[in-house]
């Protein structure tokens, strides 16, 4: 089927379907062919008017007109912001005053986008594709395609973004035009600088030009006999907490703090992108936002203790992440899962104290506070690292996330102002391009020529030092999310265009607002059995079973349902969704069948008790009262000797099924509330979907027995 809102020959992206718009796949040339109107656009732009009194925007509002008090007592002046708002000037940008959604398209902004997200474009005029050409493709996101491109009216490099996004899903337009409003918003040297859009009033796509850069964190630290002096290190994390310390004052989270989003130009100035997961906060009037950002590596306890309400120091445990790595030469909590990685967190930070999980009330501190406390051993672990590094380290890495200071703070401890300092960025040496990409690159071919290569030799990756262990993609924070979808789905895959870039269902009952998370993209990872998301099929790392299964010349969505790991935010709930479900009334409330309960059921297969398994192989001893009870409740035998479980049995693996399991918990009824709105709202939405899936087929049906009566066929 083709686009919905332009006819064929409008662009390059109108020959691709929508399912093909939402692959990976490079479209082929930016040259635009002449555009030409449409009546499906002028009917797509009478509805879904953009509701300018969402939360979101009421809130940027509010920090535009006053000033905005920011974590560490600072204020920041709005007053630019305001009139940065009210008029726009950009170099190799048109610059028009506030317009309504109907000048915004009548100066060439597609109407998907105006009635959507025009805020996000306010003030702009759109670039047109053929002022660029395209070179090579230099990066691959989640949400994205990057290429580098030649401005051909300012005759400079730049990177284009290829966004993906359904324009015919007012949600997934609003969640991209997201990532355009925070960029909008911050302007620092190390912040990443959107420079324009690129799309047209027939397109159906969007391009973000970005100044260009060569390398990024991850790529450069991971490239071959490259080693970072310390200098070196100081002056990365100088700018990194620099761009931080502005985007914290601007009100804006980036809550995907990772290597290969810290990009690095030949002249050594690194600067902070990707704000794909960011978000508006305002610490004066807290909303609740989802837990569930941040890559996993880097990703702080509360987050994986279910926090809603977090702020700034989410970002400042990432920075301490890279900090540590930068030093160590290698990741140093790449946990496979959220259960894995809060275990490693513990194990090196210690566990929070009383205090913290008294004040904190974490939605999964019942289930995950051990009951013997870790002890924290930071300071052992990396004796070997300089005083100050360590100390940066200690505060940045606090468990209580009060504790881990600001950007602005960090910038004034002593790991800046002792010896060696932070060299100059422009005397740092040329690199040849190095980006996570090419170090992913880099290991395909090597694993390519590995597996070629004569038996019991082996891969060049594997002989390389401890340095080249940061090419391993870390696992992505919407890998995560994908992951808990797809496991409360309880598929691996969606065919459904709205299930791939609507939020999940809790994600809207559980009301917030402002902040779903990233939606969709999903159903193109491939997950390994441990959670990881494989971004292409000849990704390193074991395969998926789905992969597996299409490589064996299957459909992969017809591959077996395969529980892929413990998911923290998915297990206090899991038996909450289970109760609902065989409730009678919440049968009647959903419209659920009996027959359709065992169906719906079957989704969870053991879910809860394996994941209450795996942290219990994973540290026994450390086992919360929460868990243990749990697995006592829920039959789950174990081999440890550890006198916490004994009693429960010594049969390894085997695990008996013993009916509801109650967690003891005071948010129990709250959790059964929600999760009754969930499931109503995931009805409602499968209710939506398969007519919307009848409509388009019609459409569609309509589509070829028109085109067919043209042709004459
Ligand atoms: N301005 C730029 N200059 C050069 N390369 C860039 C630029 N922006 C992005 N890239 C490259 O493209 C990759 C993907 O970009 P980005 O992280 O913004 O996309 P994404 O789809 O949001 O990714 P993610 O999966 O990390 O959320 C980056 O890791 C980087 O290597």
């Amino acid at each position: 089927m083709g686009c919905m809102c332009c006819k064929p020959s409008a662009i390059e992206d109108s020959k691709e379907s929508p399912r093909e718009r939402l692959s990976s796949k490079p479209s082929s040339d930016l040259r635009v062919s002449r555009a030409t109107s449409s009546r499906r656009e002028e009917a797509y732009r009478a509805k879904d008017q953009y509701d300018s009194n969402d939360g979101r925007t009421m809130l940027i509002d509010k920090q535009v007109n006053g000033s905005l008090r920011v974590h560490g007592g600072e204020h920041v002046d709005r007053k630019r912001d305001k009139s940065e708002h009210a008029v726009l000037h950009h170099p190799g940008m048109g610059s028009i005053p506030r317009a309504t959604e109907g000048e915004q398209v009548a100066a060439g902004w597609p109407s998907w986008l105006a009635a959507v997200a025009g805020e996000a474009i306010k003030g702009w005029l759109p670039r047109r594709a053929d002022s660029f050409e395209k070179l090579d493709k230099i990066g691959q996101g989640t949400y994205s395609n990057v290429y580098r491109a030649r401005d051909l009216d300012q005759n400079k490099i730049v990177a284009l973004k290829k966004v993906r996004f359904d324009n015919l899903e007012p949600e997934s337009v609003r969640f991209m035009a997201r990532e355009i409003h925070i960029l909008r918003r911050l302007d620092h040297p190390n912040v990443i600088k959107l420079e324009g859009l690129v799309t047209s009033r027939m397109s159906c796509s969007l391009y973000l030009v970005f100044e260009y850069m060569e390398h990024d964190l991850a790529g450069l630290a991971s490239h071959p006999g490259l080693n970072f002096t310390e200098a070196q290190v100081k002056c990365y994390m100088q700018q990194l907490l620099r761009g931080l310390d502005h985007c914290h004052s601007r009100g804006v989270l980036h809550r995907d703090i990772k290597g290969s989003n810290l990009l690095i130009d030949n002249n050594g100035i690194l600067k902070i992108a990707d704000f794909g997961l960011a978000s508006f906060y305002d610490p004066a009037q807290v909303q609740p936002l989802t837990s569930r950002v941040v890559t996993l590596w880097y990703r702080p306890p509360e987050l994986l203790l279910g926090a809603t309400y977090y702020g700034i120091a989410v970002d400042l445990w990432s920075t301490g992440c890279i900090l540590a790595e930068l030093y160590a030469g290698k990741p140093i909590m790449p946990g496979r899962t959220e259960v894995e990685q809060l275990h490693k967190i513990f194990k090196l930070c210690g566990s929070p104290s009383e205090d913290y999980w008294r004040k904190s009330k974490l939605p999964h501190a019942t289930i995950f506070k051990p009951q013997q406390p870790y002890r924290r051993c930071v300071a052992e672990t990396f004796k070997e690292f300089p005083a100050p590094a360590l100390a940066l380290m200690e505060t940045l890495l606090a468990i209580d996330p009060a504790d881990r200071g600001s950007a602005a703070s960090a910038l004034r401890s002593e790991f800046f102002t002792t010896k060696p300092l932070p060299c100059d960025p422009s005397s740092l040496p040329d690199y040849p391009p190095s980006k996570e990409f090419d170090a992913k690159m880099r290991d395909e071919e090597a694993r390519r020529q590995g597996a070629a290569g004569s038996k019991g030799q082996k891969p060049d990756m594997e002989r390389r030092g401890q340095r080249e262990s940061r090419a391993v993609p870390a696992p992505d924070a919407n890998a995560e999310l994908v992951l808990s979808i797809q496991k409360r789905h309880g598929r691996p895959n969606s065919k459904s265009r709205s299930e791939k870039f609507n939020p999940h269902p809790e994600e809207v009952a559980s009301g917030f607002p402002i902040d779903p998370p990233r939606p969709s993209q999903a159903a193109e990872s491939n997950m390994d059995p441990q959670g990881h998301q494989h971004k292409r099929a000849s990704h390193s790392g074991p395969l998926s079973h789905r992969a597996a299964w299409a490589k064996a010349g299957r459909n992969p969505d017809d591959a077996p349902k395969i529980y892929t790991g413990a998911d923290l935010s998915t297990i206090s709930s899991l038996e909450a969704v289970r109760r609902s479900l065989l409730s009678e009334d919440h049968r009647e409330r959903s419209g659920l069948s009996q027959p359709e309960v065992p169906k719906l059921m079957a989704r969870f297969p053991g879910s809860f008790k394996e994941t209450l398994e795996s942290f219990a192989q994973q540290d026994p001893k450390h086992l919360s009262q929460g868990v243990a009870g749990s697995l006592q409740k829920e039959g789950v035998r174990n081999n440890s000797k550890d006198p916490v479980l004994l009693g429960y049995g010594s049969k390894a693996h085997k695990i008996h099924y013993s009916g509801p399991l109650i967690v003891p918990s005071g948010n129990m009824d709250q959790m059964l509330k929600d999760h009754d709105r969930q499931i109503q709202e995931a009805v409602r939405r499968a209710r939506l979907d398969k007519a919307r899936v009848r409509k388009v087929q019609a459409e569609s049906y309509q589509i070829s027995a028109n085109s067919l009566f043209v042709s004459g066929r």
